[in-house]
């Protein structure tokens, strides 16, 4: 449905080149939801604003629904637009209208007459579960219920694609989950691809099957979502992912911790990640008795990643270094990663593997 092929973005202001996007690729199905992730001034929203060319890319081409957009003049560019609606972090409603008219707006020269319009309207409340709102003006209304508002003025043209640029940023967790379902659920019942930027793993985790890691203008990573979660390679999706398990707060409690810091020579600190079937696996009790180690759990976390549970333990194993060795085949062998975080006869450095 949308193919970015090589698109680079270079800003230039006052003789300051900004090279926002690098070479970009990538490729979104139809009826997928795919988060983009990075931190901030990673190229994120440029990406996203380069979809339906509000900003238009230095080279590449973009095509939405099978059209080169990046071919198009203006007209056709207006035309392409309507199939791709857009939801913005502070809503971007307007003040002085009623909620009736800011999601008439993008009907107005849609050739539909007022009684259409009308219906049409009524519809789209009611898909975003505010049947009650359309003569409230936006300032009367909840963080929620603007981008509800929203997000039926963005869907008002019928568009196949729908892109969200931090739209839950600026609300609360709750209703941040009650917008993420509503995206979900519009994903579902009207098969609309949807673009979502943030910078929150949570957010991703929630809703996603596809996530694009950037960092300084590349995409450094991109997988269906169960694998970036239970492999991500590069540093920043590992960053990404562990606010998610809040294996930082494990490691400082590890760092302060000095019986787990001066760990035995014989002992392993490692963490061990598991996914569906596996998380119901008594492999712990089986590493302990085949390979005579004993396994301590230090902490442990399950996470519901797309209806797939994700296991996150932090252990320490205790045993000859062979057994332990063993036990890092036996894992892998059944699809379970183990990552050493500090071995005893490593004199403790931190990730160091010793064999
Ligand atoms: N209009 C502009 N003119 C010049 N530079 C820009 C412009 N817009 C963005 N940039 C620069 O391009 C880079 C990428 O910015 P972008 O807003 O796409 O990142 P982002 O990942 O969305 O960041 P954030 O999460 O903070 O919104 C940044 O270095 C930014 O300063």
């Amino acid at each position: 449905m949308i193919s970015l092929k090589n698109i680079s973005k270079t800003y230039t202001s006052e003789n300051i080149k900004v090279e926002a996007l690098k070479n970009i690729s990538i490729e979104i199905e139809e009826g997928e939801i795919c988060g983009v992730i990075g931190f901030s001034g990673a190229g994120k929203s440029t990406l996203v604003r380069c979809i339906n060319l509000l900003e238009d890319p230095t080279s590449g081409k973009v095509f939405v629904d099978n059209q080169e957009l990046t071919s198009l003049k203006s007209k056709e560019l207006r035309n392409a637009r309507k199939n791709i609606g857009m939801i913005f972090q502070h809503f971007n409603l307007m003040k002085s209208k009623t909620v009736f008219k800011n999601i008439a707006y993008p009907l107005k020269d849609s050739g539909l007459s007022k009684d259409q319009i009308k219906t049409r309207v009524y519809e789209l409340l009611e898909l975003v579960g505010l049947s009650d709102k359309a003569s409230s003006y936006p300032n009367h209304l909840s963080g929620g219920q603007k981008q509800r508002v929203a997000i039926a003025r963005a869907l008002a043209n019928n568009p196949k694609v729908l892109l969200c640029d931090e739209a839950t940023s600026a609300l609360d967790p709750q209703t941040t989950q009650s917008i993420l379902k509503l995206l979900k659920d519009i994903n579902k019942k009207l098969g609309l691809t949807i673009v979502i930027i943030t910078h929150e793993m949570n957010v991703v985790k929630e809703i996603c099957d596809k996530v694009a890691v950037m960092d300084n203008g590349y995409i450094v990573e991109q997988n269906d979502l169960i694998h970036i979660f239970t492999r991500p390679k590069t540093k920043v999706t590992k960053h990404f992912i562990s606010t998610v398990f809040q294996e930082n707060k494990i490691y400082e409690l590890l760092e302060k911790d000095y019986f787990l810091k001066e760990i035995d020579e014989d002992e392993l600190l490692a963490k061990i990640v598991f996914v569906g079937q596996n998380t119901g696996q008594a492999f712990i009790s089986k590493i302990s008795r085949q390979f005579k180690i004993d396994a301590s759990i230090l902490f442990g976390n399950i996470e519901i990643v797309q209806a797939t549970p994700i296991g996150y333990l932090v252990v320490k194993l205790s045993g000859q270094i062979e057994n332990i060795l063993n036990v890092e085949k036996y894992l892998k062998e059944n699809n379970i990663e183990l990552e050493v975080i500090r071995h005893g006869k490593c004199n403790n450095k931190p990730t160091t593997k010793c064999s």
